[in-house]
């Protein structure tokens, strides 16, 4: 059988991602050769500006296309919460895994216990930044760019009071113990897909080697929380949230829209969760209703 080459971006989070999709499949298809192909991609190139400033979609994922489209990959492992709502459909998605944890948390820099209000915190993200400004108010935020270890190290060098980050990736690299607070996803609601991976192959292939992989529940909530992004896409580009949560055959999808004065409108909706997509949809047409800024 011919060697399925995985392809990742080279941070050491993308890379541990990757591996624990390689760990998965070998558990599953223990004939199955694998080998890992590293990249850089445009967002690990750019660090001078924020992931909004350079704008445009697909920053971490193009150079992982690429080689996907020219066969010098099988399979693409992305963090589902940076893959971009359109898919070229030369390589569709394979599906998604069991979501991590997908709540945000605060890190402190090392050895310190409290909260020092002469620093900004630092995060990545308008959807943290809004949020993070109702929990702290008063405090000043800043933006940090790079991936975890990089805003790790400017966190230790004395940069900021301490950074917002999901949960998932230090608790994959390891780091848990840096966690000093978790906000509840109702404190500081996550982006859609946070915890969850995204896989992405070439059509027409046999992908028989995925499965038992993919992961059903993270599925719903993924499809779902797309879903809701995509359809408030296209109005102005403002911070969006969306997250999902499964109870027996239900699925809870909450949504958050910040208009332009700033002003955050979130909505839940809950019904059967084979129709996560329409509800996703249907919240997001009721938010459009509720903020005159955006095209009905
Ligand atoms: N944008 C970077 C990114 N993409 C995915 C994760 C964490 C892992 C995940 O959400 O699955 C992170 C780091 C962070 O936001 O702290």
């Amino acid at each position: 059988m011919k060697t399925i080459r995985i392809g990742s971006r080279e941070s050491r989070l993308a890379v541990i991602q990757s591996e624990l999709v390689m760990d998965a499949i070998r558990a599953h298809h223990p004939d199955v050769a694998l080998e890992l192909v590293t990249m850089k991609t445009t967002g690990d190139k750019i660090l001078d500006r924020t992931l909004d400033q350079i704008g445009g979609k697909g920053l971490f994922v193009k150079e992982l296309d690429a080689a996907l489209l020219e066969g010098r990959a099988d399979l693409s492992v992305h963090s589902c919460k940076d893959l971009p709502m359109d898919i070229d459909p030369r390589i569709p998605l394979a599906g998604f895994t069991r979501r991590e944890d997908p709540r945000d948390v605060l890190v402190l820099p090392e050895g310190v216990a409290e909260l020092d209000n002469s620093k900004p915190i630092g995060c990545a993200s308008a959807r943290r930044a809004v949020q993070l400004r109702a929990l702290f108010p008063g405090m000043e935020i800043a933006p940090v760019r790079g991936n975890v270890l990089t805003r790790l190290r400017k966190l230790d060098e004395g940069q900021f009071s301490a950074l917002v980050l999901a949960a998932a990736g230090l608790k994959r690299l390891g780091l848990e113990g840096r966690i000093s607070r978790y906000f509840t996803v109702e404190e500081m609601l996550p982006a859609a897909g946070q915890g969850i991976l995204a896989l992405q192959s070439r059509a027409g292939e046999d992908l028989s080697w995925l499965s038992g992989v993919l992961d059903e529940e993270g599925t719903w909530c993924a499809v779902a929380e797309r879903a809701f992004v995509r359809a408030l896409d296209g109005g102005c580009s403002s911070p969006i949230a969306a997250h999902a949560v499964l109870s027996g055959g239900e699925i809870c999808i909450t949504g958050l829209y910040v208009d332009e004065e700033g002003t955050a409108i979130r909505r839940t909706v809950t019904g059967p969760r084979e129709q996560g997509e329409n509800l996703a949809e249907r919240l997001a047409g009721e938010i459009k209703e509720a903020c005159p800024c955006l095209e009905k």
